[in-house]
């Protein structure tokens, strides 16, 4: 954690799309979970909430605005790694960029920019 967030992958076949490789979209999908997660988990850390003693995480984020640049075929069968590093948080509102890799190589990038405490938001309702 720290300023950091990691967490490792391993698809399964059904997710191919082009020959060998990861579908997009659900590459998509790992950043937008990442992220959010990543998010709520840096908030935590900037509110002192201890994570490890935590069962359930009382911080929850929405993502308002997800980029990704995909700069290279996300192969199948290799475990993937996705990093969350802080840009920053102002606010209710946290910055992540990510990086997804597939052992040594840089599959995609990620900005997320999400939003957090929300009351009475009808995700949480
Ligand atoms: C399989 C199961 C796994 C389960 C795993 C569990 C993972 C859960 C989460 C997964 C992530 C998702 O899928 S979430 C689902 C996809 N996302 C959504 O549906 C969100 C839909 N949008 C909204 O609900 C809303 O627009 C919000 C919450 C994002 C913001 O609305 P709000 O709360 O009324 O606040 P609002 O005043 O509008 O905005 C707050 C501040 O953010 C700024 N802001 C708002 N949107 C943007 C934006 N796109 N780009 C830049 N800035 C923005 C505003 O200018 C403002 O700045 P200032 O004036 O304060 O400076």
């Amino acid at each position: 954690m720290g300023d950091e967030t990691v967490a490792h992958f391993l698809l399964g076949e059904k997710f191919t799309a082009l020959s060998g490789s990861v579908y997009g979209g659900l590459v998509a999908s790992l950043l937008d979970c990442h992220g959010t997660g990543s998010a709520a988990a840096f908030a935590c850390v900037a509110e002192n909430i201890d994570l490890e003693n935590t069962e359930i995480i009382p911080v929850r984020c929405v993502t308002a605005s997800l980029k990704i640049d995909f700069k290279a075929p996300t192969t199948m069968g290799t475990e993937l790694e996705l990093i969350g590093k802080l840009r920053s948080i102002e606010g209710r509102k946290i910055w992540v960029d990510m990086t997804l890799s597939a052992g040594d190589i840089l599959c995609a990038t990620g900005e997320i920019f999400s939003v957090h405490h929300i009351p009475h938001h009808p995700f949480f309702l």
